[in-house]
């Protein structure tokens, strides 16, 4: 379930936006005031706030930035506020919602925000692969066991994740997610622990870390591969002591958690080349979940084409139509690699382009399998190339992908197939050498 804060009166369209939020799963929470808002933040938390023009939706994100809260702002107010919607946005909104609201933009910025687009939908599934990892799950789930989830990027991790808290004991209390790829390593230690009053400048109240928000719950730490090695030994506390150091010193906290970590690296390897901890690593890997790759399960690609097919007919306001036999066809015999978002991608273009009372083949546009190594090369013009430093093309390959994923710094990597470290250091070199880089949802590095 994803947590929304609305900053404004829930009378009038404010509240409609508040009901068609909840009716996609969000549990809805409500200010007045930017300082009640931020209390908010510091407290219980949010994956999202929803901040009316009226209010001062700069002040809301240089408070939030001064804490070091990282939560996304979405303006909202009359279409006609145009002025207000682009200094909200300048400010570092992550966009902008016209009142009276439309459903499919709420559940596009729920989505946005918090990867949900049902209420605790349970994974599809239908291949011998993917069936015994769901009823590994289930004998799992309502254990207090760490799970470790494996699998490649965009396996269905975060899926799994959310499965097994809801078929666990702790299914009414929070479930918390936490990507600790997305953020510099300062904000992700607020994020995770909080702080107390006075721990930095913008330190001006106590404020819950994630572990707290998930109290009685659960948490998941995604993309722990990431993790800096000095989190990593915090984080190993927390699951040895069961209590929290905030930020700033203080009595440490008690919380009650159940920790879930995915990962797409090797962890086990990660360990051995010195840059995972080996404890922690036991301590996460008591169950162990692998996600198989889609290209490992292929009796699932009708079943999640269906699957998407009617979530991208609802979240469009179209009708739900069927995939016609050649459209199946085509889909089951292309060689999808392993990533499920490209097969959604896919089935969402078609969605959208099908005219007629089935989705056709015509509608359907696949990408080729990838080329050998070779052949990109020679296809993308490596002439063109001779006479740059391999350090040019590089650089401009990094913030030629950073601006396409507009700043995405986990997308990025993703692409270019690095390390969000090896991103970030990257990062910082060209930004120490004056050049302008694509930022990442409004916060310095
Ligand atoms: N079994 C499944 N049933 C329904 N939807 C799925 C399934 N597997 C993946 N998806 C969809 O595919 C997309 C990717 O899934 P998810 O975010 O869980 O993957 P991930 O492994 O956590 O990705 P990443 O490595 O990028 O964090 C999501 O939109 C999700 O809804």
């Amino acid at each position: 379930m994803s947590r929304l804060l609305i900053l404004g009166p829930l009378a009038g369209p404010l509240g409609l936006a508040a009901r068609m939020a909840q009716g996609r799963g969000a549990a809805i929470a409500q200010a007045d005031t930017v300082p009640a808002a931020l209390a908010h933040l510091r407290g219980p938390g949010a994956d999202l706030a929803l901040c009316h023009v009226g209010h001062d939706v700069a002040a809301l994100l240089r408070g939030l930035a001064a804490e070091r809260i990282a939560c996304p702002v979405v303006a909202c107010g009359p279409e006609e506020a145009s002025a207000e919607a682009v200094e909200a946005v300048r400010a570092g909104a992550r966009d902008f919602l016209p009142l009276p609201p439309d459903a499919d933009l709420i559940a596009a910025m729920l989505e946005a925000a918090a990867g949900v687009t049902e209420r605790e939908a349970a994974p599809v599934a239908r291949d011998p692969a993917m069936l015994a990892v769901l009823a590994r799950a289930a004998q799992v789930a309502r254990a207090e066991a760490s799970v470790l989830i494996t699998g490649e990027s965009g396996t269905g991790k975060e899926v799994l994740a959310r499965h097994l808290h809801a078929a666990s004991r702790r299914a009414a209390r929070p479930f918390v997610a936490l990507n600790c790829a997305a953020l510099p390593e300062t904000l992700l230690e607020s994020e995770l622990f909080g702080h107390e009053k006075g721990a930095f400048s913008g330190a001006v109240a106590t404020r819950k870390g994630k572990f707290e928000q998930a109290d009685g719950g659960t948490l998941l730490l995604d993309e722990i591969g990431e993790m800096d090695p000095r989190l990593q030994a915090k984080i190993l506390r927390v699951i040895q002591e069961r209590e929290v150091d905030r930020l700033g010193g203080g009595a440490p906290v008690r919380v009650d958690v159940r920790i879930l970590a995915a990962t797409n690296r090797d962890l086990l390897a990660e360990v051995r080349a010195g840059r995972f901890r080996e404890d922690l690593y036991f301590r996460l890997d008591v169950v162990r979940l692998r996600l198989p790759p889609l290209r490992e399960r292929p009796a699932d690609i009708l079943p999640l084409a269906e699957h998407f097919a009617r979530r991208y007919a609802d979240a469009n306001g179209l009708p739900r139509r069927a995939l016609s036999p050649a459209a199946r066809a085509s889909l089951a015999a292309h060689p999808w690699p392993g990533n499920v978002r490209e097969l959604e991608n896919a089935v969402h273009r078609a969605v959208l382009l099908a005219e007629g009372a089935e989705i056709g083949p015509e509608a359907i546009e696949l990408t080729p399998a990838p080329a050998a190594p070779g052949q990109v090369a020679l296809a993308t013009g490596v002439e063109a190339l001779v006479g740059r430093t391999v350090d040019d093309v590089e650089r401009d390959l990094i913030i030629g992908t950073l601006s396409h994923c507009l700043g995405n710094r986990t997308r990025a990597a993703e692409i270019l197939g690095i390390s969000i470290r090896a991103l970030r250091n990257k990062i910082q070199d060209y930004r120490a050498s004056g050049l302008a880089v694509p930022a990442a949802h409004g916060y310095a590095d």
